[in-house]
């Protein structure tokens, strides 16, 4: 059983949309979209992670990066932790890097059937949250 720590970032515009990239065919969760991020590696932050992540995967370098969320997830072969932090500061403008398809979405079209089954949960509150504005 993999045991695995995982950054990701959820960049929002002033326009209140998200940038989301779409995992590889052959990845984990084939084809679903994503809040871009990975693996956590021994040494690092959750924090350091995150923002090493995001610029090798979408060309941003995170500013005042906060925690918005941790969840665990309990993947038949894989025992996830997720740290999704908001990201409403950066350099650079975000682009799939890595050859990913990515765009911006209305936050209140985020539609949780498209992403890893880990991710409900983070969806629901965001849009919650939004609509408590
Ligand atoms: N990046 C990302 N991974 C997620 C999300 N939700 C979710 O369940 N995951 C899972 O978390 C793990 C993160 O892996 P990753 O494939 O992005 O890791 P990585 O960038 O370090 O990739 P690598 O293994 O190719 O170096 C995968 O098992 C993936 O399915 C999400 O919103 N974003
Ligand atoms: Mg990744």
């Amino acid at each position: 059983m993999k045991v695995l720590q995982i950054a990701v970032g959820i960049i929002r515009n002033p326009q209140n949309q998200i940038f989301i990239t779409q995992r590889a065919a052959d990845a984990h969760m084939a084809n679903k979209w994503e809040f871009p991020g990975g693996k956590i590696e021994s040494g690092e932050t959750p924090e350091q992670a995150l923002v090493r992540e995001l610029q090798e995967e979408v060309g941003i370098t995170a500013l005042e990066p906060r925690l918005f969320d941790k969840l665990e997830y309990q993947f038949p072969d894989r025992h996830i932790t997720l740290w999704f932090w908001m990201v409403e500061r950066w350099e650079g403008e975000p682009w799939g890097k890595e050859g990913q398809p990515g765009n911006w979405v209305e936050l209140e079209a985020l539609d949780a059937d498209k992403f890893p089954p880990a991710n409900e949960p983070v969806i629901t509150k965001l849009t919650q949250e939004l609509k408590a504005c």
